[in-house]
């Protein structure tokens, strides 16, 4: 499978329905601490927004409601491992996405043939507090002799300028929130990822 190279995480569907339609083409909506009341307006509108446009919504987290709304694509964390119904998932028809700071996480991950396999945070975040520090780009050019053939994320403090780094160390696609999201021009900011992911 090929991904899109640039792969920016929103929190909420107003961004969604704000980058898609300047040509992102995979997207995942990371929305915490919301009743599913509106996980569900967001989930929806963000996926009528990429089903339209012929872009690929990836659903942080809520797994059930991603099989309850017919998403297409699930991003799952290993805690969140610990209590998705995997099978389900599966029969449900999501692809899936999953997260690995460590070996013993990456093998685990492995053993699922997920979508794609993420890598992070390769460099520090300021988006939330992690007990891994940075992975570094050693670190992604090591997980793509490991992987195999499943496409490699790079996510954590990337930017379009640490870009060109994660690809030439082994990444496919490279997840970013910060530099988009409190850019002063986020658009502008998309447009340059899309130009520097062509
Ligand atoms: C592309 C991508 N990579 C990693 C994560 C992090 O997932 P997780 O470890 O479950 O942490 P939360 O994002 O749920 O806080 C991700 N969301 N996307
Ligand atoms: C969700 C997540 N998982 C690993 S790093 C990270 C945060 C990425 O945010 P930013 O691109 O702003 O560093
Ligand atoms: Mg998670």
């Amino acid at each position: 499978m090929t991904l899109p190279r640039f792969y920016p995480v929103f929190d909420s569907a107003d961004w969604v329905v704000r980058a898609v339609p300047l040509g992102v083409r995979l997207v995942q909506l990371r929305i915490k601490g919301q009743p599913d009341e509106i996980l569900r307006a967001e989930i929806s509108t963000a996926l009528a927004c990429c089903r339209h446009y012929g872009a690929a919504l990836v659903i942080n987290d809520h797994w059930q409601l991603a099989i309850e709304l017919d998403a297409d694509w699930l991003h799952l964390g290993q805690e969140d491992l610990d209590t998705a119904d995997i099978a389900a998932i599966r029969h449900a028809g999501l692809k899936l996405g999953v997260s690995t700071h460590d070996h013993a996480e990456l093998d685990r991950a492995v053993t699922l043939a997920p979508e794609y396999i993420a890598l992070g945070p390769v460099y520090p975040t300021i988006l939330k507090q992690m007990k891994w520090t940075e992975q570094g780009l050693d670190r992604l050019t090591e997980w793509k002799s490991l992987v195999g053939d499943i496409p490699l994320c790079a996510i954590g403090g990337m930017s379009v300028e640490r870009a060109p780094g994660a690809f030439a160390a082994g990444a496919d696609t490279v997840a970013a929130v910060t530099d988009i999201t409190l850019n002063a021009d986020p658009d502008a900011r998309i447009q340059a990822w899309l130009k520097a992911t062509a």
